[in-house]
């Protein structure tokens, strides 16, 4: 069987990591841990090993461009030709891909989540269904100074100096417009049960 690609996007710290964790937790259950897997568009940022840090600081992470959007398509054909992956992993303390890869076999139900997933016509004519997690963002910017204080190595000065300069203008530049191309828009993010269990039945459904 073919996989089934589930792509989940929406503003930075909106909730889509803690939807498709809670949705992949929740599956793995009923399809069996090894026929479900989750890809971060993140792992697909560009390679800056050519670039000081100095230089990294500057990159605009919320930009299409700042994306190896070409490989993730190359990697979902080569998952839909059964053919395993090597998922970059990345190191947002760095600003770079880590050295190591992750294999990702063939699963039967693949769910990739990430901010620009909808902004590219490739990713997004090889989703079987996208959703938009539509969480307002002044609580995304909240989540995200918690987040990337405690866990992504940044300052309280740094995070708001890039919501100003790029996260809040590329996501009502780039991310935003891409809520038309979603099937399914979702308040609340990664705790709204009700379309938490609406995409699993839909999964089931695509399974069956
Ligand atoms: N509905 C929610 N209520 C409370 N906290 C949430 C909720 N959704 C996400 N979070 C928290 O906000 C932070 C960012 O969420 P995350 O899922 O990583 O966002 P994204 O993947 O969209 O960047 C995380 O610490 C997460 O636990
Ligand atoms: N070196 C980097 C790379 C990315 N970011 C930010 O990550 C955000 C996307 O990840 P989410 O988990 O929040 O969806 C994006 O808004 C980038 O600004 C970064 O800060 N540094």
């Amino acid at each position: 069987m073919s996989p089934i690609f589930i792509g989940i996007t929406g503003a930075s710290a909106s909730g889509k990591s803690l939807l498709s964790v809670t949705i992949y937790d929740e599956l793995k259950e009923e399809v069996g841990a090894h026929h479900i897997g989750i890809i971060k568009e993140d792992s697909y940022y560009k390679d800056q090993t050519h670039l000081s840090m100095e230089e990294r600081l500057k990159t605009n992470y919320d930009h299409p461009s700042a994306f190896d959007h070409g490989l993730l398509v190359r990697h979902m054909d080569q998952l839909k030709e059964k053919r395993a992956i090597d998922v970059p992993v990345y190191d947002y303390k760095e600003h770079n891909r880590a050295k190591d890869s992750i294999s990702m076999e063939p699963r039967r139900v693949i769910i990739i989540e990430g901010i620009l997933l909808l902004s590219d016509k490739n990713i997004r004519s090889r989703l079987d269904t996208s959703i938009f997690v539509d969480t307002p963002l002044d609580i995304c910017l909240l989540r995200r100074l918690q987040r990337d204080i405690e866990e992504r190595g940044r300052t309280m000065e740094s995070v708001i100096k890039q919501y100003k300069s790029t996260v809040r203008p590329m996501f009502l530049e780039f991310v935003e417009p891409t809520k038309q191309y979603a099937d399914i828009i979702v308040p609340k993010g990664g705790k709204n049960r009700v379309a938490i269990e609406m995409l699993k039945a839909r999964i089931k459904q695509l399974l069956a």
